[in-house]
Order: C-alpha cells, then structure tokens, then sequence
C-alpha cells in the first residue's frame, strides 16, 4: 500500500470497515526472534488488549503494527489494505494513532501545540473544542509546556493528539502505568468514549483489573506467541488462573 497510503479508502474498502488483521506475524531483533505467527484482529468499536509478563511482545507487536519495528515476516493489515512497507508516517494519516508508553510529549511545545502539530487525518476527528471540553485539564494548561505536565495529564495529552488527528485505531501502551486511581478511572471512561465512537482500539496493560473494565476481548501472549484468546466474562472468570499460567 506504500504509494496510495495517504490516499482515501475505495469503497471496497470502505465497505471492509476498519478492521485490524494480523496475520502469522514475527518480528526479530537481530537473531533474536521476539513474535512468532501472531494473528489476531480488531473491529471497529472493540478494545482489545494484549496481556503477557514483561518481555512477552507485546510493545513489539503494536510498534510493527504502527511501523516503527521493520524486521517483520507476516502481514499487518488495516480497513482491507495490507501495509506492507508502508512508514509509520502513513500508517498515521492512514489513521493509526501511537500512543506509546512513555507517551511521547514534546517537551519544548506547549499543550496547544502538541495538539494542533500533527496532521489531521480523518474528517470525524475530534476538534480542538471537543478535545478541551473532554479533557478540561489539557484547556487549563494549553500554554504550559509538555515538561510542566504530570503523568496523567501527559497521558491525556497522548490520547486527546490521536484523537485530534482522527485515529481510528489506537494502539494504546501501558495507559495507566503510574497513574493514580482517579486518573486511570478517568482513562477507562475516555476509552469507553472512543469505543462508543467506532474507533477500534488495542489495549496493553499490565493492570489487568483495569484492562478488564474496558475490554471486550484479550490475547495472552507468552514468550512472544498467542496461547490463548477469549472474550472478557471468560477472562474475568479465569483471571487468577491465567495470570499464574502466564507468570504474571
Ligand atoms: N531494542 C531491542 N533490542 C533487542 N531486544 C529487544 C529490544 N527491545 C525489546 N527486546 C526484547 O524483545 C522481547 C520483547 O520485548 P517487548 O518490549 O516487546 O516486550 P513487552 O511484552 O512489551 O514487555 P515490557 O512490558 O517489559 O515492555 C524481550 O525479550 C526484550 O528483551
């Protein structure tokens, strides 16, 4: 898809919905392979998450997703495309919104800027009134710089950028990793939000008490394959048992 990446879909694809699929998917680093024939997919309007002990995969699997992990075999396709060699770049104005887990701030920008910076991508993209009006911290702060923002807000800051762009899948990193309750409460209702509204979300998450407000399925990866797949009341029943198979 690399040259018709920023193009709009066709109506076959279109008609594809924005649907994930992955298929037989590995991923290396150098020798080392780190995924093995990962398939999984996302429709429009799921949050899925990805759980597994650290050094499972899973941030792997999102960068070759977002195209930041190049040293693939398998296919990432996204709304019927394959993306093949496609750079994050497109992959981004394809509507694939990274949100990685160190949130990826600028620093020297203030909030305002961070948001307004990136392309926007999608005509249903959020406008910069409804980003402030759902997240009134990033409207009180939209002159402070990215380093004056605490955790939470940062990670507000993620989210409300892909958003802005009009991302119609995210591929979220560890949201809640040291964020206070209320904020992470706070990120399950922005995440329900975004489902009510279509968008198609990969979730990973070490919490998985959190992961397990906000999902409709999950895959569990071990040493960087899927062992298993199964929607949330089974997860939500098995959880104790599962988090001993996977080390968790
Ligand atoms: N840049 C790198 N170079 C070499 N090996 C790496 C690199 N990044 C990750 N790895 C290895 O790849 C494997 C998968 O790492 P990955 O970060 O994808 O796992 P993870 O499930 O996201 O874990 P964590 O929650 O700790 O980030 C691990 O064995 C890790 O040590």
């Amino acid at each position: 898809m690399s040259e018709r990446a920023t193009a709009q879909p066709t109506a076959t694809e279109r008609a594809s919905g924005d649907v994930l699929a992955v298929e037989s998917l590995s991923a290396w680093y150098g020798e080392a392979r780190v995924l093995t024939d990962v398939s999984l997919a996302v429709q429009p309007g799921e949050v899925v998450t990805l759980v597994g002990r650290n050094g499972a995969g899973k941030t792997t699997l999102l960068r070759s997703i977002m195209g930041l992990h190049r040293h693939v075999e398998g296919t990432i396709s996204w709304g019927g495309r394959e993306l093949g060699k496609a750079s994050p770049d497109a992959r981004a104005k394809a509507g694939i919104g990274w949100v990685p887990d160190d949130r990826g701030i600028y620093a020297s920008l203030s909030v305002a800027e961070n948001l307004t910076l990136p392309p926007v991508v999608n005509k249903d993209a959020w406008t910069l009134e409804q980003v402030y009006e759902q997240f009134p911290v990033l409207h009180e702060r939209r002159d402070f710089p990215g380093t004056k923002l605490s955790g939470g807000e940062q990670q507000m800051l993620a989210m409300a950028r892909v958003l802005r762009m009009g991302s119609r899948l995210l591929l979220l990193d560890e949201p809640s990793e040291g964020l206070a309750p209320v904020i992470v409460q706070r990120i399950g209702e922005i995440i329900r939000q975004i489902k009510a509204q279509g968008v198609a979300v990969l979730l990973v998450e070490q919490n998985v008490k959190f992961a397990s407000t906000v999902a409709d399925r999950h895959y569990l990866l071990a040493q960087g394959r899927v062992v298993e797949s199964l929607d949330n009341d089974a997860f939500q029943s098995r959880t104790t048992e599962l988090l001993e198979y996977l080390g968790m």
